[in-house]
């Protein structure tokens, strides 16, 4: 399982680079000594191999990504080194500064955005039928292609200044002979954080956009804390999380309601789950680290839908992109089980000239198709704007 060979390329400065940045600080891991690359049912238990090995000596850490479908294959790297923060911040400075701005840059939506609300309008016939499926969570993209090779070092800087945010830059496998790819953005979903027996979940589902104007961004705010579709929508995600953390944990805390989300283009219902972990020893690593517990959660239904596997299924067959590490989760592990797991949300895969944009959303029986069109457009805001583009200018239909 464990492969010493550097599989996702080597990246700038011969290295690869991978960086994950919130409020609380920032994590710059270079180099890699080890990849990790198990199917998401058996992560824990490889996670917990790779620590009680007597290679695992590097930075004590593995960082990573988890794909959205829980059988393909993880991509988690154990670093050469963690870069010191001062450092690291010099050498984000210098890689952002490389080359040009990436303009212009020719935008193509797959699938349209016609063809995406004629997809959320089947998922509402199924929704409203006899199927059990309850809730699915619809994505779609954007082909953006420059004329200059994307530097996700530079997006990452355009990401800056939201608190409300975790931002990162995590290098994606990619077959032989290809440019390096990376997945680039800055999400506001916390699945799974764990620290000693502490344990956090945050999830997010039901959103609207933030506007300029504050009174009305407030109004937008209060309709959706008043909204009992975003409020069924919401409820499947705690739910769900709550029925799979509650065995392992002594005491687990889900509020009744929502509190409302910010960040600096969106308005989300989130609700912070805690609990004590029954078993926190090293022994209990293999299904209680941070990773396996991650793994255990993904993908929630902020992200995919309820019942799990029929949500699954329709996703498959209503999109025309394939997921891969969107709607995942990015994030680390030490080798005390202690670590962050963030869903991979609001980024764009990042190769050669090209930038993938990926936005969704939560679709039940009550939901309007455009009102979905237009909130994954508004999901696509930050990263448009880490683009350099002029939002103003953009076509109303993208
Ligand atoms: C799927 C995305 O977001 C998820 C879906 C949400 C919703 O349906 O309201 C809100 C937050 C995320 O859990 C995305 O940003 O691409």
């Amino acid at each position: 399982m464990t492969n010493t060979l550097a599989a996702s390329a080597t990246h700038d400065d011969g290295r690869a680079h991978l960086l994950l940045q919130s409020h609380e600080g920032s994590r710059l891991c270079e180099g890699v000594a080890a990849v990790l690359s198990p199917a998401l049912p058996e992560l824990g238990a490889a996670v917990a191999r790779h620590f009680a090995s007597p290679l695992a000596v590097e930075a004590g850490l593995l960082a990573g990504a988890l794909p959205f479908d829980r059988a393909q294959a993880a991509h988690l790297m154990a670093p050469q080194r963690l870069v010191d923060a001062a450092p690291a911040q010099a050498w984000l400075q210098r890689m952002a500064a490389r080359g040009d701005a990436p303009a212009p840059w020719a935008i193509t939506p797959q699938p349209s955005r016609t063809r995406y609300e004629e997809a959320v309008a089947q998922a509402v016939q199924r929704l409203r039928g006899p199927d059990a499926l309850h809730k699915v969570v619809l994505a779609r993209t954007l082909r953006a292609h420059a004329a200059q090779p994307v530097n996700p070092w530079r997006l990452l800087q355009r990401l800056a200044g939201d608190p409300g945010v975790m931002r990162y830059v995590v290098p994606l496998p990619v077959p032989a002979g290809e440019a390096p790819a990376w997945l680039v953005g800055a999400t506001p979903e916390l699945l799974l954080s764990r620290r000693g027996a502490r344990i956090v979940s945050e999830p997010l589902a039901g959103s609207a956009a933030r506007v300029g104007d504050a009174v009305q961004s407030q109004a937008l705010a209060d309709a959706l804390r008043g909204s009992a579709k975003d409020q069924q929508e919401h409820r499947y995600v705690v739910q769900a999380i709550a029925d799979l953390l509650a065995p392992l944990c002594r005491q687990l805390r889900v509020p009744d309601a929502p509190s409302l989300h910010a960040t600096a283009t969106m308005w989300h219902l989130g609700t912070r789950i805690e609990g004590e972990l029954k078993d926190s020893s090293p022994e209990g690593l293999g299904a209680t680290s941070s990773a396996a517990l991650a793994a255990l959660l993904h993908p929630t239904p902020a992200v995919c839908g309820t019942p799990r596997a029929l949500a699954a299924q329709a996703i498959a067959e209503l999109e025309s992109v394939p997921r891969g590490f969107y709607a995942g989760a990015v994030g680390w592990c030490d080798a005390t089980g202690d670590g962050d797991w963030h869903v991979a949300l609001r980024c764009a895969r990042v190769q050669g000239h090209e930038a993938r944009l990926f936005a969704g959303a939560g679709i039940v029986a009550d939901s309007v198709p455009a009102l979905e069109g237009a909130e994954t457009r508004a999901k696509f805001n930050a990263m448009l704007n880490a683009l350099e583009l002029d939002l103003a200018a953009l076509p109303s239909d993208l």
